[in-house]
């Protein structure tokens, strides 16, 4: 199924996002996580490639692949380039397209100190142009609600978006966030920009401690004041933090929807616990 169309006709589309487990013995286990995760019947579950700059893994080809036969739901592939050469990008597209994977996120991907860069590639727009000469792969892209870290200003980030679009990319998915206000003011801009693809929003449930720091760091996300207090009364209380964490993506989710947003994309980190949590209290508006 092409990613594109299901946003055309549906709306909202819901999905999650998983990555492949840090070594191969793990495989078994983020089985059991998509078939739980299947419960929710999610219109694709996405697979990262190389997450957080985590190269280790090679493994987003198979878990897309069996998504799809083991459970019958769509998956989106994450592709990153910034780590690859045209002939790496060349190989791992023809393994997606023999797996019957239908639908690839193009990204750049995370620079990494110590990792070497090759220079094949240096943004996400001239991967998603190498995607769609050389395959049939429907292609989604990523958007920084708070823009990528690496801009002057939003507003820069926008117009380096407008390439990804030029280049074929049908759908965005956001960074993460956790003020839905700067969301909303940024998509007024990306419309006004004259991008009219649909926007899912990337949200991320923070349920423990370690989360906090490795999740700021990754995405630069700005915290509002309701998300630090929260922090700040329940750290030192795991299942407090849990719970309060659960409830804030809960109501975060619940706005975007009333708000009429095109999709919520959950970052699961691969718990299908609290991404099933979620899901309890946010389907009476799927
Ligand atoms: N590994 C994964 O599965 C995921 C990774 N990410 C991360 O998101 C980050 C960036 O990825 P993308 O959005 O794909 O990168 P991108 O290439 O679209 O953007 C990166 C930076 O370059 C600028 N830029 C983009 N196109 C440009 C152009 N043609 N000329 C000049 N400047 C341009 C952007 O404004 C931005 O500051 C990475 O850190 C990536 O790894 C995000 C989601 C999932
Ligand atoms: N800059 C950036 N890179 C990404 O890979 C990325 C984003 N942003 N934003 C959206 C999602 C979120 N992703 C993430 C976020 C956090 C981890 C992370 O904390 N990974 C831990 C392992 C956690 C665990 O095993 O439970 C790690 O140590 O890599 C991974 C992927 C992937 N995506």
């Amino acid at each position: 199924m092409k990613i594109p169309e299901l946003f055309e006709h549906k709306k909202p589309v819901f999905s999650f996002e998983i990555f492949p487990p840090k070594r191969q013995s793990g495989l078994d286990k983020i089985y059991d996580t998509i078939e739980k995760l299947s419960v929710c019947q999610p219109d694709f579950i996405s697979v990262t490639y190389g997450a957080g700059g985590n190269m280790a893994d090679n493994s987003t080809c198979e878990i897309a692949s069996n998504i799809k036969k083991r459970f019958g739901i769509e998956p989106l592939a994450h592709l990153t380039c910034v780590n690859s050469s045209m002939e790496d990008v060349t190989e791992m597209i023809g393994r997606f397209a023999k797996a019957d994977i239908e639908n690839v996120l193009a990204l750049r991907g995370d620079i990494v100190p110590g990792e070497a860069i090759k220079k094949d590639f240096s943004h996400a727009n001239e991967l998603a142009i190498e995607v769609q000469r050389n395959s049939g792969l429907q292609i989604l892209g990523a958007c920084y609600p708070e823009g990528h870290y690496e801009s002057k200003n939003l507003r820069e980030d926008i117009q380096n978006l407008k390439y990804k679009i030029g280049a074929g990319v049908k759908v965005l998915i956001t960074q993460l966030f956790f003020d839905n206000q700067l969301f909303y003011e940024f998509l007024v801009q990306v419309r006004n920009a004259g991008i009219h693809v649909p926007v899912s929003a990337g949200i991320m449930p923070i349920v423990n401690k370690k989360q906090i720091e490795k999740t700021v760091a990754l995405s630069g996300a700005s915290l509002p004041h309701e998300f630090t207090k929260m922090i700040g009364l329940y750290e030192n209380d795991p299942e407090e933090l849990y719970n309060h964490g659960i409830q804030y993506a809960v109501d975060q989710i619940r706005d975007l929807l009333e708000h009429g947003v095109d999709g919520i994309h959950l970052y699961t980190m691969n718990n299908p616990d609290v991404s099933l949590a979620i899901y309890e209290k946010i389907k009476d508006l799927l």
